[in-house]
């Protein structure tokens, strides 16, 4: 019997088969929860159907996270079609190209109200309005953060900053929904080259430093933070709550990178 067995999944954020929300749903349905899928745009409607139905599934709504109408009716769908709900993963995260261009210091009033609305104000919306969905059910929630919330990742910039309220807002909602009987956590995954990365200056560097310098020395998959959400959504994480679990190889662990080859060539002589 699978881990997700008898529950119910909403998952946003699928672009297409290298977003982290498809590792997600991957390991999702692998272990039997039931998914329905949402959408931003008109233009991923038809890419997102055709992911959703390799997955078993024909639930699929749109949902632009900064328009409240859209995220009414995604409960109306899931009430019309489900009736109850026993997962949200947050996959979702935005900020104008420009943004990752300079510095933080050059941030633009405009593009950080924008990445905060979509990339963290979201999450409290969709908590909020699918919450009488969850009563019951134990539910659970999981989003998705980076590294650069903690440290700085140079061109990161406002990213960074929504990142760090992102994960903050896990602790306070986390309070919040304890009362309910529900869980929400964050995953803090290494670099993956998905749509939402390339948007990055210099993502590449970043990807092949991280990669280097991880204790595994390789870089993470959509799948492995897959199975890390299965184990959140699980009953097995039932005392886990405004937690945020580091799915990066290690990468976080390192204190002084690249240590190792000098002290060879310095002590060894190779
Ligand atoms: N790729 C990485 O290196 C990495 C690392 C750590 C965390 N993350 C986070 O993972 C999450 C998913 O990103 P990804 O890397 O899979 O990229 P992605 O581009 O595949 O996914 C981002 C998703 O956000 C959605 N989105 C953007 N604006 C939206 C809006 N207004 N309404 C609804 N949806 C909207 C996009 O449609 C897309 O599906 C993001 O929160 C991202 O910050 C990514």
């Amino acid at each position: 019997m699978g881990l997700l067995e008898g529950k119910r999944a909403l998952i946003t954020g699928v672009a297409n088969e290298r977003s982290i929300a498809y590792g997600i749903a991957k390991s999702f349905h692998r272990e039997g929860a039931q998914l329905a899928f949402t959408y931003a745009t008109p233009k991923l409607e038809k890419r997102v159907r055709e992911i959703a139905k390799g997955f078993g599934s024909d639930l699929v709504v749109k949902c632009d996270v900064s328009l409240d109408e859209d995220i009414k009716n995604l409960k109306k769908f899931l009430e019309e079609n489900w009736g109850s709900l026993d997962i949200i993963v947050h996959s979702i995260a935005y900020a104008p190209k420009e943004e990752f261009k300079g510095g933080v210091i050059d941030t633009s009033r405009e593009g950080f109200k924008i990445a905060m609305d979509i990339s963290v104000y979201s999450l409290i919306a969709l908590t909020r309005e699918l919450l009488p969905l969850m009563e019951g059910r134990n539910g659970a929630i999981v989003t998705l953060s980076y590294y650069g919330a903690e440290k700085v990742v140079p061109h990161y910039n406002v990213m960074g900053i929504a990142k760090a309220a992102l994960e903050s807002t896990v602790r306070y909602l986390a309070y919040d929904i304890a009362k309910h009987g529900h869980r929400i956590n964050a995953i803090s995954a290494g670099p993956v080259k998905t749509l939402a990365a390339y948007s990055i200056t210099g993502f590449h560097l970043l990807m092949e430093h991280t990669t280097k310098v991880n204790p595994f020395g390789k870089p993470i998959t959509i799948e492995d933070v897959g199975d890390t959400a299965v184990f959140l959504c699980s009953d097995w994480a039932r005392a886990i709550t405004g937690e945020v679990v580091h799915v990066d190889n290690g990468y976080h662990i390192m204190g002084v990178f690249g240590r190792e080859e000098e002290i060879k060539k310095e002590v060894y002589g190779d």
